[in-house]
């Protein structure tokens, strides 16, 4: 029998600061048919709050070094203010959201990404998404909304990126689901310019990919959002597509849609 369609949906902190672009999002995720499950970030959100606590932030890589009391910053900042805003305004708009970290109903199983150059602190690399558990979840019409946040299921906490949860989440539940992924985020696609957002890259396979990371295309936080993005394809997931805000349900609008 055909899989059942589930959509999986990122945003990250761009759109969650922006107050319009936030709830033009939520507008077009409220609308989406079928099963779906939001990720969100907020590293942005995360950075200012340690910095109103005299925590500096660190990024090596795309990620945040996470001391313990950037530990405790980031699980406010996550698991509290941003999830449950978003989970506030989604009920708002009639869907019957449920914010999660990874502890939750053991969903995202993670270990301590190891030392090799560089110690992470409390950040988790995925080890196991329980696919089943979530999925009870699901299939009880909730839509779950997961932040960056993971556990080892020996009572620690661990910050992950939330590109990364996103990818293991649509790998995971490609057992049960023909899934979609979508990364939302401010701009209209990957860009061949990143400075002109009519220069969208409208479908991208795996050897153009590799080509214009060579000459440089991509960036920063687009680097591991790709890397994300190729590994999911290749791991089950059937289709991943990035775009603004309005990707997710105007199929009209100029967006990125990636293939192996
Ligand atoms: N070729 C490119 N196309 C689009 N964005 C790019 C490109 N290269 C670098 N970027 C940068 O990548 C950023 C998106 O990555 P990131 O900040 O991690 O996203 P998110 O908002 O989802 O967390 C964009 O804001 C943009 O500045
Ligand atoms: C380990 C690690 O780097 N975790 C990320 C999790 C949040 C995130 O990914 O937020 P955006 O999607 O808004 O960038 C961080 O703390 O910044």
């Amino acid at each position: 029998m055909a899989k059942e369609k589930l959509s999986i949906v990122k945003i990250g902190g761009n759109v969650i600061e922006n107050k319009e672009a936030l709830e033009t999002f939520l507008e077009h995720f409220s609308k989406l048919k079928g099963k779906k499950v939001l990720v969100h970030g907020g590293g942005k959100r995360a950075t200012y709050m340690a910095s109103k606590l005299g925590i500096e932030s660190k990024m090596i890589n795309g990620r945040r070094i996470t001391d313990a009391d950037t530990l405790e910053v980031i699980t406010m900042v996550y698991g509290g203010l941003v999830n449950k805003n978003i989970v506030a305004k989604l009920q708002g708009l009639d869907v019957d959201a449920i914010g999660l970290t990874g502890a939750d109903v053991n969903a995202i199983k993670s270990e301590k990404r190891p030392v090799k150059d560089i110690d992470y602190g409390f950040v988790g690399d995925v080890k196991k998404v329980n696919h089943k558990a979530i999925n009870k979840l699901i299939s009880a019409e909730f839509t779950p909304v997961f932040c960056a946040i993971t556990h080892d299921k020996k009572g620690q906490l661990f910050n992950t990126n939330a590109d990364t949860i996103a990818s293991e989440l649509a790998i995971g539940l490609s057992n049960l689901y023909k899934v979609e992924l979508f990364y939302c985020f401010e701009k209209n696609g990957v860009l061949m310019s990143v400075d002109d957002d009519d220069s969208v890259i409208d479908y991208m396979d795996s050897g153009t990919y590799e080509v214009l990371k060579h000459e440089g295309v991509f960036h920063d936080g687009m680097l591991p959002k790709l890397e994300n993005c190729y590994y999911a394809i290749e791991n089950g997931v059937s289709r991943v597509f990035i775009g603004n805000p309005s990707v997710i349900s105007n199929k009209d609008q100029k967006f990125t849609t990636l293939y192996l």
